[in-house]
This record gives structure tokens, sequence and C-alpha cells, in this order.
């Protein structure tokens, strides 16, 4: 496809409706045609560094002056995500193939990306916002945001798809990102952590279907594909066994990202709150085959995709040409080093990292992945990867051999000796203090010894009509110890204390009778730095050292005031004047501008917990300490498959003994289920439980599988299937809860009537499944949608969960869901009926709504807002911020122009009586 100018002069022409926001906020494209794309410094420096030949720099310049063309993904995990990139071509291709710019050329639409396998990744030239506004992609638009919120779809600027693409990630391992907010890469690691995973079960399920007594789906008996799909990750009946630990160190973005990959309802996910500089070791259970009592997790495959001044991102963040400084690189060398070399360290041996920024600089770049190896013992530890072979349709170059460094006040420095000379003739000055010798191209005694830079690859706008990138792939030979900081300056942070974890972590397990003491005091002089308490002194330590973001407990509720007085490890008093003081005594904070900055207002207390919000009143427990009340976490308890909740649940679904019952876990401190039983692979169990109340900061864990529900009747079990639990749980529910359907016209009359009436003969009304549904109990069943070859039958094969009541019958779907799916299978748009009672008296706004002027608001704390990132393209694949307050099951807040967000707040219905509400409406950020 032809890319290049004509797309912006284009996207212009077609903007419509600029400035037509309802809040007169400020159009995105008038923004990036106000901004003036010059800035010698940059041009200057990167003509200089880059090596880009003379006669392509006119366009690589002009590339990094136009909007990025839109791009998404579907969801490589999910069978349904074919469907939706089916529907795409064949529905949305030709009709958007159909309009005309106004001087009648047509508009391109949107077209596979080259390089990205099976065709997952699509890009269209047509700018994101005439999608969203001009009229004739309306339906195009819809679709893109329905499947987006369901899962379906990511929206992810291409090169952010790179990194991990080239992990060689595979099913069955265990996965580390290191700073993974706000979630597009996590959820690619997510959707890779279970590839294969629908076939598998499914053969599994075929298999002992006869033993165990139960139908399965028709279909093929067996494929070869589905054989091949087995070997991937073979034991637990198919279910994936691989693991997938994200983590941020910043807590609302943290929350970001528990949106965007909570889309994907994996029970193989966690997602931790740390400085991943010093990620603390995650311990492991001692097992029989495993008897080891200081067992740490290893990981075989870790992103670091780490904070960067990410000047490949001009394209979108078009600020950053009159922004732009120096020093930003400059102050995150350091930062970006040491995460680097921790990544390492938690690494097996033969893992590999992929190190990632979307910045241009080499000092973010190549001499990172120098001073780490460096660091880390050299080439002889740490290799770098071949990436020749990797995506071969992806246009690149090689990384830089040698560069010069820009200092924070423009000047261009050619190596680290230089610098010395000239701070000893005249004395270092502000700029040049900032310098140091792992930011210049390293020198080497012998050619051997020279990293083979040539293997990093390096992404430019000009090439394929995208961002810029940075990405390496670093594989760990053998264990190592890292070497302390050399270069570690008056007022820098002190370095990661990880080493000396590491340390402990490769010593042998204590005979019986020894005491850990002495493994810990040879641990400590290995180091010479630290004492380390015990084995997970290191997130004790990190939290002193580091009390921002630390001080999370994870076994009962506490506010952060008394969970300092309880640790006695400093007062609160302390531990504020430790926090000031850290601030002002950071280096380069002043003049750090940090690509993904936190969002504005981000000091307010934007974080709003379940409950916190309940009637527009923030609970005592956020009011108590607003610094540190986001940091409470309600623990994971883990329940007995004997619980007698489980027992009744097993029960009325004729549970199979195949599903595991050691799985289900509750979110509070009493760990009996309330409201929620949540299901984990065995692997987020045993971390979970084993690093219980040690101060690792897990915020997010577990699919909800089944939720408490007020039922009428005897014998109705309280407890039905959520629909993210459903996929995992449905193969092993009895006959017995199951509905079965095979025709659309069923499908389409529950999608858009809610409660339709199965009493007093209106059973009759609902078709193939009436008598069915008429004689089943009341309660939470199964809908299996089974395909068929009939005219009016599937073709793909769907699972949902549906409510029987005494008097009708409901899908227990969200209201966007069904929409979703009605455009997706019927292209119909329909607004649903609700036959509920309650309904008919019209739709009510719940406590925290109001209705002014025909308008729907959420009378919301402003830090709403402040999570949601407006202006933060940092969140390309339509981020979202989610916030969980009183009765709704969710409330999204997205960014929508300027200064506002399109706030949808939704109640799934639950059971006959209670009717849902669904509202929307527009919620002003804080200037
Ligand atoms: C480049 S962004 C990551 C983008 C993300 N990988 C994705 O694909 O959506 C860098 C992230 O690092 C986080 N961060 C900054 N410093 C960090 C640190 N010391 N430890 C962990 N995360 C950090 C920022 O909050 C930001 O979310």
């Amino acid at each position: 496809m032809a890319r290049g100018g004509k797309r912006g002069g284009r996207g212009r022409g077609r903007g419509g409706n600029r400035g037509g926001d309802r809040r007169g906020g400020e159009d995105n494209r008038v923004s990036f045609d106000k901004v003036e794309k010059n800035n010698p410094k940059l041009q200057g420096y990167y003509d200089e560094v880059l090596g880009i030949p003379e006669k392509e720099r006119e366009e690589f310049w002009a590339a990094y002056k136009r909007e990025l063309p839109n791009s998404f993904r579907f969801t490589g995990s999910k069978g349904h995500a074919l469907t939706v990139q089916k529907k795409l071509k064949e529905r949305y291709v030709p009709e958007i193939s159909k309009i005309s710019h106004w001087d009648g050329q047509k508009v391109d639409p949107p077209v596979p990306v080259e390089w990205y396998p099976d065709e997952l990744a699509w890009w269209m030239t047509t700018p994101k916002n005439v999608v969203r506004k001009f009229a004739p992609f309306a339906a195009f638009q819809k679709f893109l945001v329905s499947e987006t919120s369901v899962g379906n779809i990511s929206r992810q600027e291409v090169v952010s798809m790179i990194p991990p693409l080239v992990m060689d990630l595979k099913p069955g391992m265990t996965v580390l990102d290191m700073c993974a907010a706000p979630g597009s890469k996590a959820a690619q690691l997510l959707e890779m952590v279970h590839r294969g995973e629908e076939a598998r079960v499914h053969k599994s399920l075929r298999d002992y279907a006869e033993t165990d007594g139960r139908k399965t789906s028709p279909g093929p008996t067996s494929s070869a594909e589905d054989d091949e799909a087995f070997e991937l990750d073979p034991t637990d009946n198919g279910r994936a066994t691989g693991l997938l630990i994200a983590n941020d160190s910043d807590y609302k973005r943290s929350h970001m990202l528990i949106h965007q990959l909570k889309r994907l309802s994996s029970p193989n996910l966690i997602v931790t709150n740390h400085d991943a500089t010093m990620y603390p070791s995650i311990k492991l259970p001692a097992t029989p085959e495993n008897p080891a009592f200081n067992r740490y997790l290893k990981f075989d495959r870790i992103l670091a995709d780490v904070p960067c001044s990410g000047d490949g991102t001009m394209r979108k963040n078009v600020n950053l040409w009159k922004d732009w400084t120096p020093g930003n690189a400059i102050g995150l060398h350091q930062t970006q080093v040491r995460i680097l070399v921790r990544s390492l360290q938690m690494l097996k041996a033969g893992g590999r990292v992929v190190y990632s920024t979307c910045s241009m600089n080499p000092v973010e770049n190549e001499a990172v992945v120098a001073s780490a190896i460096e660091r880390c013992g050299g080439l002889e530890k740490v290799h770098v990867v071949p990436t020749s072979d990797q995506l071969p349709l992806l246009k690149r170059y090689t990384g830089l051999k040698h560069w010069k460094v820009m200092d924070k006040a423009g000047k261009v420095w050619s190596s680290f000796e230089e610098v010395e000379e000239y701070n000893a003739k005249n004395g270092a000055t502000a700029a040049t203090e900032k310098l140091s010798p792992g930011m210049f191209t390293p020198m080497v005694s012998s050619p051997e010894f020279a990293i083979p830079f040539d293997r990093c690859m390096r992404v430019y706008a000009h090439s394929q009509d995208t961002g810029g990138f940075f990405i390496t792939i670093l594989e760990k030979r053998t264990e190592f110890k890292a070497k302390p900081e050399s270069e570690q300056k008056k007022g820098e942070p002190k370095p990661p204390i990880s080493a000396i974890v590491d340390e402990i972590e490769s010593m042998p397990p204590p005979k019986e009778g020894e005491s850990v003491a002495p493994k810990i005091e040879a641990a400590d002089a290995l180091d010479g730095v630290f004492t380390a308490p015990d084995e997970v002194a290191p997130v004790a330590r990190q939290n002193q050292e580091n009390p921002e973001t630390s001080a999370t407990v994870n076994s009962n509720k506490r506010s952060a005031d008394d969970e300092v007085e309880i640790d006695g490890v400093m007062s609160t008093k302390k531990l504020k004047s430790r926090q000031e003081g850290d601030e002002a005594a950071e280096p380069g904070l002043e003049d750090r501008q940090v690509h993904y900055p936190p969002p504005p207002g981000a000091n307010l207390d934007a974080t709003i917990r379940p409950g916190d919000m309940r009637d527009g009143i923030v609970a005592p427990q956020a009011r108590r300490n607003k610094d540190h009340a986001q940091q409470f976490e309600e623990p994971f308890k883990y329940i007995s498959g004997e619980h007698p909740e489980v027992k009744s649940i097993e029960e009325f679904y004729h549970l199979s003994p195949r599903f595991p019952r050691d799985r289900f876990m509750v979110r509070n401190a009493s760990g009996e289920p309330a409201k929620t039983i949540y299901y984990t692979s065995a692997l987020i169990r045993d971390i979970l439980t084993e690093n219980e109340g040690k101060g690792i900061k897990f915020i997010h864990g577990g699919v909800r599988m089944f939720m408490k529900q007020d039922v009428q009747g005897d014998g109705v079990c309280k407890w039905r299937i959520q629909s993210e639990g459903m996929p995992i749980l449905e193969g092993y529910v009895g006959e017995e809860r199951v509905v079965r359907l095979y025709k659309k016209s069923t499908l389409k009359k529950l999608l858009i009537e809610m409660f339709p009436k199965v009493a007093d003969g209106g059973w009759k009304n609902l078709g193939e499944i009436g008598e069915h549904v008429n004689n089943i109990g009341m309660g939470c069943c199964v809908l299996r949608i089974e395909p068929s070859d009939d005219p009016d039958g599937f073709s793909e094969r769907m699972v949902l969960p549906l409510w029987r009541s005494l008097h009708s019958l409901n899908l227990m779907l969200a209201k966007e869901d069904r929409s979703a799916m009605l455009l997706r299978i019927f292209n119909d748009t329909t607004p649903l009926v609700n036959n509920s009672n309650t309904s008919k008296q019209g739709k009510q706004p719940a406590p925290g709504f109001k209705i002014e002027d025909g308008e729907v608001h959420v009378d919301v704390n402003p830090s709403i807002a402040a999570a949601a990132p407006v202006g933060d393209d940092a969140s390309e694949q339509a981020a979202e911020a989610v916030v969980k307050p009183g009765p709704y099951d969710t409330i999204v807040a997205a960014p929508k122009t300027g200064n506002e967000l399109d706030v949808k707040a939704e109640r799934i219905d639950k059971g006959e009586d209670t009717s849902g509400h669904e509202i929307e409406g527009q919620l002003g950020a804080p200037a």
C-alpha cells in the first residue's frame, strides 16, 4: 500500500467536525498541525549520530512530521477474534472501499501489516479521529469500539507490537513484563501464554468424554492441529500452565494495565506494582520434587520495555518537537541500565530478555545494552541474539557501533575522556557532571569483547510509515553476580539490592537443624553493603528505600499508617519526610521528562476501589491517608475444595472431577466466599500463597468465576458463573445445566430481549430452546451455541451464561457485549428491549449519577478523570481508565478530546427483579 505524504493532507481535508465537539474541546488534529515541527538541536544531533544516508534524511524527517496511521490488532489467542477478523475483511473493508474523499479519490481501506504474522495486525491511512468523527466510518468505528471493549481487538501502534513478537515465547513459559502499563505488549504476551489452549482443552475434553460420560460439541473428532497444540503445553488437561507477571511502578497506570489485561480473562496473570530496578524475588513453595527452602521464581522470558524519552513517538506525541531535550535521555540512562540488569538477574540460564525503547537516542539504547552486559559479566554471560532472521518483512536498521553523546546543555561529546579532560581543565558543569562513562561507545581491548551492536534493531518512521523503536534480544548464558555500579555519584539513589538476593537464592538449602543466618551473613559479605534480615529482605528493604512505591501488605485490612507502625520500620512522619527527601535528592529529576508521564492531576487521590465511591462518598479507608490509601489491596485467600460453598457449586453444576477444586480463591481477609469466587492457575496459586504477607505488591490476579446472586427457590445455587470464567469452566459442567442452541434466530432474540418470559406459555416463543428452558431448574446454566450446516446455523462455537428464574430467562451479558455480538453476528444495531418489571418504570439514575439538561453525568471524584490518560498517547489502544465505584460493575472513562472524557457506567443485570442501568455521560477532567 502506498503510504506516506498523501495521508496527512487527506486527513486534514477530511477532519470534518473539527472543534465540533460538544464541550468545544480542541481537536487533536488541530493541535498536531499547530505545533512547529522543527527543532535544530534534535535534528542536528540525530543527523550526526544515526548514520541515516544523506539521501534518505529528508524522507526520514518528513515521516516524523506526519501523523501516524491508525492501527489495531486482533487478539491472537481467542477463537472469536478470528471470526471478528473475518468480519473486517468481508464486511468493513468493502464498505470502507466505497467511501470517497471530497476530491472523489477513494479512501484506502485497512490492510494487514505485512510483517505481522497471520494477518492479525491491520492499519489504515485514514487517521483515527477522522474515523471517529466522519459519518461514513460510523459503522466501522462502532465495530472497532465494541470489539475493543470485549477484548477481540487491541488498538496499538504497530512498532509497539514488535518486541513481544521477537521474544520466542512458547506456551508453558514464565514471563515477566517489567514496565508493562498501559499494557499493549503485555496483552500480546498473555495471548502467547495461552496460544493453542482452546484446541488443547477441546481435545482433552473429547479424549475423556466417554470415560466421563459427557457430551462434547460437534466437530471433527481430532485434528493434526489439535495434536500439535497439545504438545505445546500438555499437562493440566490442556489448560495453559505458563505465567505472565505484568508490573509497573506507577500505581494508577497499573490499574490501566489491569483493565487492559482483564479483557483477556486469564487465570495465568498476576499484576504487580514495583520499581523494576529492585523487582523483588518471588518465592516458590518447596515441593517433593524440589524440596529447596529458598526456591525463587526465575523467568524464561522478560520484557524490559523501559521508560524512555520517547522521541520515536513524535508522530503521536507531537509536543516532543518543541519539548525535546537531551537531558531526558541522560536522566533515564541509569534507571534503564538498572532495569535491564535486574531483568538479566531474574532470568533462567538460557532465558531471554527483550530490551526496548521508543527512543532513538543511543544513550538509552546501545549504551544501556553495553552497560548492562558489562555489569553482568560480559558476553560470556550474556549473549546478544542475532535478529536478522526475525520478521523478515520488517524494514529496519542495525544498531549503532559508535555514537556521540549530547549533554543536557546541547554540547556533543565523542568520549568520556573528552568530558574528563574538559572537567579537569574547566571544572565540571551542571551538564557535564550528569555524564557517565557507560553512556559512551564502550572501549574494548580486543575485538572478541566488542558487543555485536549490529544485532540490535532500529526502526525508523520513514522505512514503513511507523514510529521509531529500538529492540535488542539478550540471552543469559549462565548465572552471574552483577557488578556493583561503579560510578555511584553523590545524590544518586543507591544501587539495587537485588544482587544480594541472587546470592541468597543461589545458595544450597540449609541442612536439617542448620540456621539460615550464616547463609545470609555470607551473602552479605559477598556484597559488603547490606544486611538481609531474612530471605525476603529484598522486599522489606525496598519498602524502606523506596517508600513511595511500597508499603502494601497483602494480608489484612490496615491503613498505610497502621502498616508503618506495625512494621516498626519508620514512623509515618519519618516516612513522609523521607519521601520528600527522596524526591528532592533524585538526580536529574528536575530536568527529566519521562515519556508516559503521570496523567494530568495525578497527584490527586485518584485511586478508587470497590466501595470507595458508593453514593459518591469516598470510603473512610481512602480518606484516612490520601497518599497511602492507594496501596491497600485485598488479600488473596485460597479456599479448600471441601468448602461447603465449593461443594454446593460442584453439586449444582455437576462439575466433572477433571476440573481442579484447589484453585478457587477469594479476596478478603476472612478467606470466606462472600461475593466473588476467583480461579487461578496452579502456579499463580503457589505464588500468591507462598508470598502472602511478605510485602510483594500483588494488585491483580484471578478470573472471576462465580458471583453470588440472590436466589429464590430451594436447591438453586447462589453462585452464578461469570461470563469471564465461562470459557474456563463450561466444558466441565454437567448436561443437567447445559442448554444447546443451534439457530441464529434464537440467539438474536435472546440478545435483543432481556428477560423474555418463560412462564405462562411464554416459553413457546423461545423456539428450539423453549421446552428445555421451561423444564430446566432455576438458576444459572451454560448456553452452548453449537456450529451446524443449517443455513440459519453458526459457523463458530460460543458459550454464554444463562439465568433461568421463576418466570423468565436472561443471558447474563453486559449490554455492550450484547450489542457487540448483535453487530458482529447479525450486523444489527437494534436497541435492546428490557422486559423486566422495574425497567418499565424508566431508566432511573443510580446514586452517583445525575441527569442535567437531558444528559447523564457521573458524579464522581475528579480523580477518575485524573486516572484516565487524557492526552497520554502511550495508551494507544483506546486506553480506558477503569474504576469500580459503587454498585456498578464497570465504569469506563475513555479519553475524548482536550480535557474531556467519555464516561460510561454499567451494571450488569442480575436476575429477574433487579433492573440494570447503563448510563453514559461526559466528564470534564480538571484543567
Ligand atoms: C514505555 S512505557 C511501557 C509501555 C508498555 N510496555 C506497553 O506496551 O503498553 C514505560 C512504563 O514504565 C513505567 N516505569 C517507569 N519507571 C519504572 C520503574 N522504575 N519500574 C517499573 N516501571 C517503571 C512507567 O510507569 C510506564 O508505564
